[in-house]
């Protein structure tokens, strides 16, 4: 919170548009607000702003210190300017205050996987509205902050992953990818895989200097692995702030579990696999009763994750592993010889929104042959906008795309007069993008019309992927 005075009828000051990140223009805000860039001085008002929209019993102090995942060139924040009740007026005008009351960033995904490619991406991250300004419009001028960024740097598709599901969809995300929320016992049994005894462990408290080459090397090499097509959004984390962010220990974020560990599982002295968990003891009527979380258990090959899954299912004093994300295709579900024991949830990961069809489309593969035309409907707020500051258009936008791909080849998108085959909304061209929901379910619940019959199993089998998406990239 800043001090300044304002006039006596607290006039607020005006936009500060040249301190924004992206272009120089102010989105739709209530009267009152200002958006603005946030920089490293302001670390402190942002963690406010971060502990009234995620409640915790962490303060401010418990956090400041320790890095933030969140580059500053794309981390703007709203605020506000009140009459400070404390102060004395001077020479009639009334000192006021600045407050910082909303937030939000973006990951600069340059490389960000999508089937068969990679193509820069926005992840919008770390959205937060205090709760004494919302549901008056912040999060909407935000969101259109963020598109047109995103527009403005050649992101033509923003991801991010939700805190609750039901917020993203007016804004034109699709639900993209799911994960699987897991339990198992310890011990449970798992299928043999040929070569996994020959394995050995590194157990080591994690630590970037000694930890942190290897696990970015085997986490890319985990990506483009499955016979060479690669996994649709299995991101690494690109910035520096972010690989700060992973290894930091950040004793708040503890909750009375040990600090981070890694296993590196080894074969002939060639790493092949890691897990980044951690475990916390407690104890029942029948003795040692502790739980390990598993953050990502990531290996090349399937004897290496045989030999990791069979390590953290085997750690002393403990009864259970609990696996919050895990891919739904993971081995572990596989090797289970009892796959009920895990009791598996199965939660929204990665939501997409299409900024630039053309790009987006021309930008990933195709597992089929294809040549469709799709009739596309934007009429979500928060779309890309132009330069000019123009707010997206208040009646249907809708256009056509043809789409012409070679199976696993080249693709071109471009806009075209031809009648459509398929009509959709954006926010299911979102949810088909990386390859995880095929447009033949979504027609189904009626979210997309075929128009020329056959047209719709022919562009569900080509929108498809062999390997589903999953997000690798939270926190
Ligand atoms: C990518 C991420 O960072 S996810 C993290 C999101 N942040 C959080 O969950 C922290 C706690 N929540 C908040 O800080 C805020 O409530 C936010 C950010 C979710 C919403 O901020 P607000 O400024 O209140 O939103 P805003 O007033 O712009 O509302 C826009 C629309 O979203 C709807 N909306 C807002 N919050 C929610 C919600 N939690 N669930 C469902 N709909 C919501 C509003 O009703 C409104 O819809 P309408 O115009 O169709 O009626």
């Amino acid at each position: 919170m800043s001090h300044d005075v304002r006039p006596a009828d607290g006039t607020p000051a005006g936009p500060a548009t040249s301190d924004l990140p992206g272009p120089a223009r102010q989105p739709s805000l209530p009267d009152g607000y200002r958006l603005v860039r946030l920089t490293d001085e302001r670390r402190r008002e942002l963690y406010e702003v971060d502990l009234w929209a995620f409640p915790s019993g962490d303060s401010v102090d418990d956090l400041a210190e320790h890095p933030l995942p969140v580059s500053w060139d794309r981390t703007w924040g709203v605020e506000t300017d009140r009459a400070d009740p404390s102060a004395v007026p001077v020479d009639g005008a009334v000192p006021h205050v600045t407050e910082l009351v909303a937030m939000g960033s973006s990951y600069p995904f340059a490389r960000f996987p999508v089937p068969g490619g990679e193509i820069p991406v926005g992840g919008l991250t770390w959205v937060g509205v205090h709760p004494g300004h919302r549901r008056r419009g912040l999060l909407s001028a935000m969101m259109d902050h963020h598109h047109t960024g995103c527009a403005a740097r050649g992101e033509a598709v923003s991801v991010l992953t939700a805190s609750e599901s039901t917020i993203y969809g007016r804004f034109g995300y699709g639900k993209a990818a799911d994960s699987l929320a897991v339990t198992v016992p310890r011990r449970a049994a798992l299928a043999d895989v040929p070569g996994a005894e020959q394995h050995t462990a590194r157990i080591e408290a994690s630590d970037q200097a000694r930890h942190a080459d290897v696990v970015a090397d085997l986490h890319r090499r985990a990506g483009a692995a499955h016979g060479g097509v690669g996994r649709p959004g299995w991101a690494t984390r690109e910035s520096p702030e972010q690989t700060a962010w992973y290894w930091a220990s950040i004793p708040a974020f503890r909750h009375g579990k040990e600090p981070w560990r890694t296993v590196i599982v080894e074969r002939d002295g060639e790493p092949r696999g890691y897990a980044r968990f951690r475990r916390s003891l407690g104890w029942g009527q029948a003795g040692p009763d502790g739980s390990v979380e598993v953050f990502e258990a990531v290996a090349l090959d399937p004897a290496a994750s045989r030999a990791l899954w069979g390590l953290l299912l085997d750690l002393d004093l403990m009864t259970e592993v609990k696996v919050p994300r895990l891919p739904v295709d993971d081995p572990l579900l596989t090797l289970l010889l009892d796959p009920r024991a895990a009791v598996p949830r199965v939660e929204d990961t990665l939501w997409v929104r299409v900024l630039d069809v053309a790009a987006a489309l021309s930008g990933r593969q195709y597992a089929a042959d294809v040549d469709v035309v799709l009739s596309v409907r934007d009429t979500a707020r928060g779309a890309a906008t132009t330069d000019a500051g123009e707010h997206p258009a208040p009646t249907p936008a809708t256009q056509h795309w043809a789409l012409v791909a070679d199976a696993f080849g080249d693709a071109t998108c471009t806009p075209t007069d031809r009648p459509a085959d398929l009509d959709l909304d954006v926010r299911e061209l979102g949810s088909v993008y990386l390859g995880g929901t095929s447009l033949a379910s979504l027609a189904a619940a009626g979210l997309v019309t075929e128009l020329t019959p056959g047209s719709l199993a022919r562009a569900s089998t080509a929108f498809g992927w062999p390997v589903p998406p999953a997000c690798s990239w939270i926190w």
